[in-house]
């Protein structure tokens, strides 16, 4: 039996400004995604990746087109229910870590849960432990992120991005700002928590052997899908 559908996008368009000076960014895109994947979303710079992940992850509306995920039409939803859909549904990574200097390892992680429940609870730092166990950092749970190397930092922000436990994670360039060795570590983490949790995963990056870590390759190229 195939699994579970949890994204479809048909006829996807983005388009930035107006008359004269309109840019079609994103052009015809169709995609869908299923529980557990884990893809690399590849392109040249200015092709559109992190248009496309901005749009997947609800903060900035495609300009026509289809987006629905869990049978959600997130094209015509309120601005209140996709915030609502973005918090329990999708995590975030980026290509910088944006960890908050004054917070620890282990509040950094739980923020996004603090912040959807308006207060920190047990359950939420016991999750947060498990997810930095999880990332390998345990022993850097007390830790600020000035006290970290890059990669211990961006393995940090993946436990973030796990802790309401997405259906999708958005990974924006994830590893851009590491060597190889971090880059490797942090790809072959993924790809475990992708395995063991079952979040599924869309991660752009214009590195080939980046994406060697992804089982599924989406290629952008000037806005358009030209393999999938
Ligand atoms: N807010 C905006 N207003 C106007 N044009 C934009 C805007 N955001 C992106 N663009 C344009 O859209 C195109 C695609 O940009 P995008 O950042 O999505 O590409 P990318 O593939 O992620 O590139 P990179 O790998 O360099 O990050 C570029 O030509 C960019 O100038």
């Amino acid at each position: 039996m195939s699994k579970e559908q949890i994204l479809s996008v048909t006829g996807l368009i983005k388009d930035f400004g107006e008359g004269e000076t309109q840019n079609h960014v994103l052009k015809d895109i169709t995609l869908s995604m299923a529980a557990g994947e884990m893809a690399a979303l590849l392109g040249p710079s200015g092709s559109g990746k992190s248009t496309l992940l901005t749009i997947l992850g609800t903060l900035m509306r495609a300009s026509g087109g289809t987006h629905e995920m869990l049978g959600v039409d997130l094209i015509h939803a309120s601005e209140a229910q996709r915030t609502e859909f973005r918090s329990k549904n999708l995590g975030f990574v980026f290509q910088f870590h944006h960890l908050l200097p004054d917070l620890s390892a282990l509040e950094n992680v739980m923020m996004p849960a603090a912040c959807a429940a308006g207060r920190e609870t047990a359950a939420m730092r016991d999750r947060a432990s498990e997810l930095l166990e999880a990332v390998g950092l345990s022993d850097r749970r007390d830790f600020r992120p000035a006290a970290m190397s890059g990669g211990q930092r961006q393995r940090v922000a993946v436990a973030r991005a796990l802790i309401n436990n997405p259906v999708l994670v958005l990974a924006d360039e994830p590893t851009g700002n590491l060597d190889r060795e971090s880059a490797d570590h942090v790809m072959a983490l993924i790809r475990t928590i992708n395995q063991t949790m079952g979040s599924s995963f869309l991660i752009s990056t214009h590195d080939e052997y980046i994406a060697s870590h992804c089982p599924r390759r989406i290629e952008l190229l000037d806005g358009r899908i030209v393999r999938s």
